[in-house]
């Protein structure tokens, strides 16, 4: 089976950190890394900030400092397929997930992240298993239409 491992290059468009509008409760981020990071607040003020931060490096770095949700943990998974999920509404976005056909899609990073990705072959990768999750589900729609 082929497989993208690190997403970079044509691949880039698969992190959360390349430009991808998503909208949330009326408010619009510009990553999906903005909107989820907005996610772990229910601060309406600090998701304002967030969504106004120019970078999602920035953004990422102002949800560790955000009122925390309380369960945060148990449902970021869930939260993160939300956003996954509109972000790969947009058409182009779509086609282009699509066109990764049955790969895996594993995000291996060098930033040492061993929950959403890979680091040095070790890591539960939940943001490539759920890239393919939406995959899967964008496909059996397009199966039923069909
Ligand atoms: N740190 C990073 C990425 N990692 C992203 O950061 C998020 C993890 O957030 P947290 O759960 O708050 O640690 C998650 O969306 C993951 O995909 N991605 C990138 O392209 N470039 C980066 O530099």
């Amino acid at each position: 089976m082929t497989e993208i491992r690190g997403f970079r290059g044509q691949y880039a468009f698969l992190s959360n950190f390349e430009p991808a509008v998503i909208r949330v409760r009326g408010v619009r981020y510009p990553t999906v890394e903005h909107a989820f990071q907005a996610c772990k607040t229910e601060n309406l003020a600090e998701r304002a900030v967030i969504a106004g931060l120019p970078t999602p490096a920035e953004a990422r770095q102002a949800g560790q400092q955000v009122t925390l949700r309380p369960g945060w943990d148990d449902m970021k998974e869930e939260v993160m397929l939300a956003m996954l999920r509109v972000k790969f509404r947009q058409p182009d976005l779509r086609e282009r997930l699509l066109a990764t056909g049955d790969a895996a899609l594993v995000e291996d990073n060098a930033w040492r992240d061993r929950y959403w990705g890979v680091y040095r072959g070790q890591g539960l990768n939940r943001l490539g298993v759920l890239l393919m999750q939406v995959r899967e589900e964008i496909l059996a729609v397009q199966l039923q239409a069909a």
